[in-house]
């Protein structure tokens, strides 16, 4: 057992935080954020995540797990600090690094010994080495620091899954200490342990979030194609996916890729490049692809129409993804505001993301309580996010509640047999449009 501080209790935090506690070790989480820690100590999740809540609760009620917004507290005798302070972009795409140097100096304030500082964050090349420099240089009292690179892999929404059956655990560090105490906090998972140095073990962080969107945009090129030359992209992706040097998984068309990650680690990557004097062309390609996608159901539906002045549109799904609140870099969001820029009528329905959205796109759009109030008498239905609740809602209901029962899929939630058997019009990704013969207009 370990006594271990999490600096920053968002998403990455939390989810370390309270499986560092289920393993067993005591760990404090400090986060800024007063809300969001008077929410914990309440015993309530600030954000949805399957399975994490009664974590929490757990892990609390066993005295392992606990929450404060004191810096000094928080670093009382502990042996290990992991950083998962938030790394988001500036405005030219770079990381931006303020939180992690402002919890680099409370560090320097409140600790003094010797330390062990684990970075969560995903952070450019380098930064690790500029911690431990910035730490050292800046403490009250003597201290000794060794600076681990510990990048996070988890998706939002598996988040608890993913912490315990991950592909394997990065660790890079300098010092064969350090590294041997990280190994050892996380034995308990079981999962393959890969030791690098520092500036390898960054790298592979914004190497595999580039690469996973590099698949994504590929994959939303091919499906391009296959809409102009009559091949379905569901049946080319799986015929590619069966080949196991390709692999099955990221490979699903859609309306691009969202979330707090790919767009941000992408765009910090190619900046990473140039900050070396390398253009990575394909790297920005992928981001271009991307942007473009986003925009593919306004792009159908002004095909479709011509104008979508005054037109009723039922937005299904806010969310990146599914099984997660999280809006950030959301597909919904571009699309909304591209379709009030076209005089769109727009009313937005999502399971979990309603108060999230509702922050961003305040009193633009109306927002619906349920799939059905969405749809009623809506012109068209854009499918966002591929919730369960959307894949299972009845087809017969777009029928009998919109005005005109068109939908532009964007995450291909239905089979194109399936609809086939109603009078819908169907406009998805990568496949063949299904026209209703008892459509008129
Ligand atoms: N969200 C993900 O799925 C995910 C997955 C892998 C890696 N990452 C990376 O992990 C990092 C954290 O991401 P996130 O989504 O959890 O961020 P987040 O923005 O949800 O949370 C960061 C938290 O840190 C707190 N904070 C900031 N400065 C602080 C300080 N000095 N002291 C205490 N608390 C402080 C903020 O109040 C906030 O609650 C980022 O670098 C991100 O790229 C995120
Ligand atoms: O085949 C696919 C897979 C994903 N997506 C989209 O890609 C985005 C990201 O999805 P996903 O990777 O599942 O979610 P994240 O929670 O953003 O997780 C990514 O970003 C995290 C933060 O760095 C990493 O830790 C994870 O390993 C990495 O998968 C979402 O908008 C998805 O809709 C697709 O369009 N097609």
């Amino acid at each position: 057992m370990r006594k271990i501080a999490i600096v920053g209790t968002g998403y990455v935090g939390l989810v370390t935080g309270v499986c560092l506690a289920e393993i067993g070790h005591q760990v404090t989480c400090i986060d800024n954020n007063v809300d969001k820690i008077a929410t914990l100590l309440d015993g309530k999740s600030p954000i949805y995540e399957p399975g994490l809540e009664k974590l929490i609760h757990r892990n609390m009620a066993e005295k392992r797990l606990e929450f404060t917004t004191n810096h000094r507290e928080a670093f009382f005798k502990v042996e290990v600090i992991y950083l998962a302070v938030g790394t988001p972009q500036n405005r030219d795409g770079s990381a931006n690094l303020d939180c992690i140097f402002q919890a680099a100096r409370e560090i320097s304030e409140h600790v003094s010994g010797e330390i062990v500082v684990v970075v969560k964050s995903t952070v450019p090349v380098g930064t690790n080495d500029k911690i431990k420099q910035s730490i050292e240089e800046n403490a009250l009292s003597p201290l000794k620091v060794d600076v681990v690179s510990n990048p996070e892999f988890l998706r939002e929404g598996h988040a608890i899954y993913d912490t315990f059956h991950g592909d394997r655990i990065v660790i890079g560090s300098s010092s064969k200490r350090a590294a041997a105490i990280i190994a050892e906090i996380n034995e308990p998972f079981n999962i393959p342990i890969i030791h690098t140095d520092v500036r390898s073990a960054e790298m592979i962080k914004y190497a595999s979030n580039a690469f996973l969107a590099t698949k994504i945009s590929f994959i939303n090129e091919i499906s391009t194609i296959c809409e102009k030359v009559g091949a379905n992209i569901e049946d080319v992706a799986y015929g590619m996916g069966q080949d196991s040097r390709i692999g099955s998984q990221f490979l699903k068309a859609g309306i691009g890729y969202g979330g707090s990650c790919f767009p941000k680690d992408t765009k910090a990557l190619v900046q990473i490049a140039g900050n070396v004097k390398h253009t990575f062309d394909l790297l920005e390609s992928v981001i271009r692809i991307n942007n473009h996608q986003q925009l593919k159901l306004v792009e159908k539906a002004l095909l479709r129409f011509g104008s979508l002045k005054g037109m009723r549109v039922a937005i299904l799904g806010l969310a990146f993804k599914p099984n997660t609140d999280d809006v950030r870099e959301a597909a919904s969001i571009v699309l909304v505001e591209r379709l009030l820029e076209e005089g769109g009528r727009i009313t937005v329905y999502d399971p979990v993301a309603m108060d999230n959205a509702r922050k961003i796109l305040m009193n633009e759009v109306n927002y619906a309580d349920s799939l059905r109030e969405a749809l009623y008498q809506a012109d068209m239905a854009l499918i966002v996010t591929e919730w369960d609740e959307i894949k299972e809602f009845p087809l017969e209901e777009f029928e009998k509640l919109m005005a005109t029962p068109i939908i532009f899929d964007g995450r291909n939630c239905y089979r194109l047999e399936d609809i086939e058997q109603y009078a819908i019009e169907y406009h998805s990704i990568g496949r063949a449009m299904i026209k209703a013969t008892q459509l008129t207009s």
